[in-house]
């Protein structure tokens, strides 16, 4: 019995002494594993270092779990091997191992084996377990770094993506200060032409203002010099001329056709010469011999009615307001000899409405000029009631014109500083004293233009001034009315207007209407229709029933 006991004591210190070797062995080998995974770390620690170097970037602030220390591996590998070895374990661990009798009985040999082989199955899933853990451990550590670089990464596109934005804002902003400063000058430059033109503008204007209110005191100035003249004539140019004009201004006074002057009017007739060269040469030869029979009958034909011709013309002074015999009108262009009018014959009779038509470049007013002594023929016979223009001087004509004739042209040739009035005054201190006409306020209601008495040229429209023009043009009290063009600047119911009103002077105070024209309609109110055609006349129709101008074609 004592050796039973014995013997069990022996064993049980046996197994002691084993479990203890065992142990030791564990241990050791938790130390090795231990400073392999502190390697490990270290290794990553200098990973994680080198990663966030290469990022230029704090370093990982990342917390890697400490290796656990070598008492609590021993604690955990006790703590398996109590899991393992059950109920005996935990017998091992009851009883003191010191205090176990060394030679306390042993383990049967199948008892060793299997804590051997217990050992190592411990021995190697502990390990594998280590292992397991130690990889998912790394694992984890590398997940996190892989995580915290790509944070970072993203980080760092974020800032770098931040940075190009900032620096592009930058560049927004200063190209937009750019050009605002750029606008700001080109602003400031505009303004200083601007600023300059305006001044320099200013400057016209004024310089303009000057020039016109110069003009029109001078134009007044004159105009009232010229009314004083009219008022006594002679007074003032006996002061001035010489006895001759003096005498020259008291003799020519200009004829007046009444039944009773025309009864005394002498007549002469020159024999019609024939014998001049041709071309340029017979021109200048027809000029010489016209200026002496100027010369010779000029004044008596202005003041006395003389009736004078050169070809064959004996002009029913009674019937026919304008009487033309082979008129010719030549030009010299060069060496050469230009024909415009070409042998003209023509009687017109005193109160008729005459429209002139004809081709462009045809002489019509050519014809116009020479009939209302704008112009001198170059040959033949003119009378406008009974004097013969072809023989009158240059001053002469002036006079009868002044008398006589009114015009009325194209562009209305208003005095620009002056009234409608002022300007139809003009005309006025021009009149036939001795004829009955209308009043400035008669001629102005009959132009439908008593509103516009006051107004200047440039206050009214192109039809309102033409009017203006005829009021300037009846003022004078003419015996015969002339229009070159009269509605050419006008349209349609500016034209009819004009019309109407020299229809309404030809009808009432039965003047003498003579109109150039291109529109043929304006024929249909004349009741005499020329037709020129090359430097001669084509037709002469007689219309008894004149159309209002209200009712003709226009275009
Ligand atoms: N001073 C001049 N010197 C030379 N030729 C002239 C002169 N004046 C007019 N002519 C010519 O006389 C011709 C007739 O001119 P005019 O003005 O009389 O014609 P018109 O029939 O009135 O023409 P339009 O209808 O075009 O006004 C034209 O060929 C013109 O060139």
């Amino acid at each position: 019995m004592a050796n039973n006991k014995k013997n069990a004591s022996a064993n049980t210190w046996s197994k002691a002494e084993n479990t203890k070797t065992v142990n030791a062995q564990k241990a050791a080998q938790v130390k090795n594993e231990a400073a392999y995974n502190k390697e490990i770390v270290d290794k990553y620690k200098e990973a994680i270092s080198s990663t966030n170097k290469s990022l230029n970037k704090k370093s990982v602030s990342k917390k890697i779990a400490e290796p656990k220390t070598e008492e609590s591996k021993i604690a955990e590998v006790k703590q398996t091997v109590k899991k393992e070895l059950g109920p005996k374990a935990k017998e091992v661990k009851v009883q003191n191992i010191k205090e176990t009798p060394k030679n306390e009985g042993s383990l049967s040999k199948r008892e060793q084996k299997l804590i051997e082989k217990l050992n190592e199955k411990e021995s190697i899933k502990q390990k594998l377990a280590e292992e397991k853990k130690y990889k998912k451990e790394n694992k984890k550590q590398a997940k996190l770094i892989y995580k915290e670089q790509m944070q970072q990464e993203k980080e760092r596109i974020l800032f770098k993506k931040q940075a190009i934005e900032l620096k592009m804002k930058q560049e927004a902003e200063a190209e937009t200060r750019r050009v605002a400063a750029e606008k700001a000058k080109a602003a400031k430059e505009t303004e200083l032409v601007e600023t300059k033109r305006v001044d320099a503008e200013k400057a016209e204007k004024e310089k303009q203002a000057r020039e016109l209110k110069m003009k029109q005191e001078a134009e007044a100035k004159k105009l009232l010099e010229e009314k004083a003249e009219t008022k006594k004539p002679v007074a003032k140019k006996q002061k001035k001329a010489t006895k001759v004009e003096v005498v020259e201004v008291k003799e020519i006074e200009v004829f007046q056709t009444t039944a009773e002057s025309e009864a005394k009017r002498e007549f002469i007739e020159l024999e019609p010469k024939a014998n001049f060269d041709k071309g340029v040469k017979g021109l200048k030869q027809k000029n010489k011999y016209q200026k002496q029979l100027t010369n010779k009958y000029s004044k008596d034909i202005l003041s006395q009615g003389t009736i004078v011709t050169t070809a064959n013309c004996r002009p029913n002074t009674l019937e026919h307001i304008i009487e033309l015999k082979n008129v010719r009108k030549s030009y010299i262009t060069g060496d050469l000899e230009t024909p415009i009018l070409k042998g003209i014959d023509v009687k017109l009779d005193k109160g008729d409405f005459i429209v002139i038509l004809g081709p462009s470049g045809s002489g019509k007013t050519t014809f116009l000029n020479v009939i209302s002594g704008l112009d001198k023929a170059t040959e033949g016979d003119v009378f406008i009631l009974g004097s013969n223009l072809s023989l009158l001087k240059d001053s002469h004509l002036t006079k009868f014109r002044r008398r006589n004739v009114g015009f009325i042209f194209q562009q209305y040739n208003l005095l620009t500083n002056l009234t409608s009035k002022e300007n139809a005054e003009v005309g006025q201190n021009l009149a036939n004293k001795d004829k009955q006409g209308m009043s400035i306020e008669e001629i102005f209601e009959t132009i439908g233009m008593k509103e516009q008495m006051n107004k200047y040229p440039h206050q009214m429209s192109g039809g309102q001034q033409q009017r203006v023009s005829i009021a300037r043009a009846l003022a004078k009290n003419p015996e015969i009315l002339f229009a070159d063009e009269p509605t050419g600047a006008l349209d349609e119911e500016m034209g009819r207007k004009v019309l109407e009103i020299l229809v309404k002077v030809n009808r009432e105070q039965k003047t003498t209407v003579v109109v150039v024209t291109h529109n043929p309609n304006i024929a249909k109110i004349a009741n005499t229709v020329i037709h020129i055609k090359n430097g001669l006349i084509d037709s002469l129709e007689k219309n008894k029933k004149p159309a209002d101008p209200k009712t003709i074609e226009w275009s």
